[in-house]
């Protein structure tokens, strides 16, 4: 049994805390808002993150950054745009940090190991990420994620410590390719969103989530991810659930606009946190400066900045030329 420290009280958080504590873990939960902690301390629950579910008794929450500091291995789980300002209430962290947010931080285009990389240098880091809805991973149903970090051995000994039969863990050497899939996935699912949302057909849909794919996988990999990776679960996986699920965030953001909603009014709907609005401004940036071909995340970014609408984007898709459908070399 390890203590686990969790960083963030949201859907993900709780759902990865209750992971952790039916893998026989002791875990602490640090929530910002000391009455979020209170709620969960007394009632073992937090309903309006995930509905229905209640913690057992080696769940604690605590709003006190340093109650964190005993713990063995740190999961951060909070929003990518706000994962520095919450590690600088953790300088004295010194266990292995798993960083679970999916998104690019918009200011500096650095992942997420880098943030952690620039904020606390000697703590080591490894990347969770996979195709697992909160509610759904809470509820005990299968799912199967992938933990990577540079040092195999270090993915391998924390996927077996927190792997259960329903949560399957997948270790792996590439902690940058599963990054770049679960940041740049958020973007394609709001764009998927977008098509349902103008009912444009259950064919449409494969066709862009095959595309998306394609840009995925070009981005990925122009930015140091291994292709193999790509195709796993934290690609093509992840982006194959976004692009299909009203449970997905992203993707419900995305069907609100294509109905026809404000980007105000789409947030509200997609209930939570939108990780892809922040990231598709700076992968649209990314690939513009490196001149990687992504046209899907650069219509997402321009309906979402407000440059333009879904029509216009989707007319713009349709009339580009027709290219053979792989791009050589
Ligand atoms: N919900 C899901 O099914 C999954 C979510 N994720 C990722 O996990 C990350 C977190 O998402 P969720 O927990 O679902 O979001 P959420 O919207 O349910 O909760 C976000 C949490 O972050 C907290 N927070 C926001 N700003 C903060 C700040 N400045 N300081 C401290 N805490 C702050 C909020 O209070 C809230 O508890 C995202 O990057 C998301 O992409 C990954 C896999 C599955
Ligand atoms: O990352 C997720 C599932 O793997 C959750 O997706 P959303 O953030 O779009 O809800």
């Amino acid at each position: 049994m390890s203590r686990i420290g969790i960083l963030g009280a949201g859907a993900w958080g709780l759902a990865l805390a209750s992971v952790a504590e039916r893998a026989g873990h002791e875990v602490i939960v640090w929530a910002r808002n000391p009455e979020t902690a209170a709620l969960i301390n007394e009632t073992h629950r937090l309903e309006k993150r995930l509905p229905g579910i209640e913690f057992g008794a080696r769940l604690r929450a605590t709003s006190i950054p340093s109650d964190l500091s005993r713990a063995e291995a740190v999961l951060a789980v909070v929003p990518a745009q706000v994962l520095r300002s919450v590690l600088a209430q953790f300088s004295d962290l010194k266990a292995p940090v798993v960083l679970c947010a999916k998104g690019i931080e918009a200011e500096t285009g650095l992942l997420m190991n880098e943030v952690l990389g620039q904020c606390l240098a000697d703590v080591p880091g490894m990347i969770l990420s996979g195709p697992s809805f909160a509610a759904d991973v809470a509820r005990g149903l299968p799912t199967a994620v992938t933990l990577a970090a540079p040092d195999l051995r270090l993915a391998k000994d924390w996927a077996a410590a927190l792997s259960l039969p329903t949560f399957r863990i997948y270790p792996s050497d590439d902690p940058r390719g599963v990054e770049l899939g679960g940041a740049v996935k958020n973007v394609l699912a709001i764009a998927c969103g977008i098509a349902a949302g103008k009912s444009l057909g259950d064919s449409a849909r494969a066709a862009l989530t095959t595309r998306a794919f394609a840009e995925l996988t070009r981005f990925g990999k122009a930015l140091g991810g291994r292709p193999e990776t790509l195709t796993g679960l934290s690609g093509l996986g992840d982006l194959l659930l976004t692009c299909s699920s009203r449970q997905s965030r992203n993707y419900s953001f995305g069907l609100a606009l294509g109905a026809g909603k404000s980007t105000v009014e789409a947030l509200a709907e997609a209930k939570g946190t939108v990780e892809g609005i922040a990231t598709a401004r700076i992968v649209a940036k990314l690939a513009r400066e490196q001149n990687i071909d992504m046209p899907i995340s650069a219509a997402v970014a321009a309906v979402i900045d407000g440059g333009s609408d879904p029509e216009t984007e989707i007319a713009r898709l349709l009339a580009r030329p027709v290219n053979p459908e792989f791009h050589r070399g």
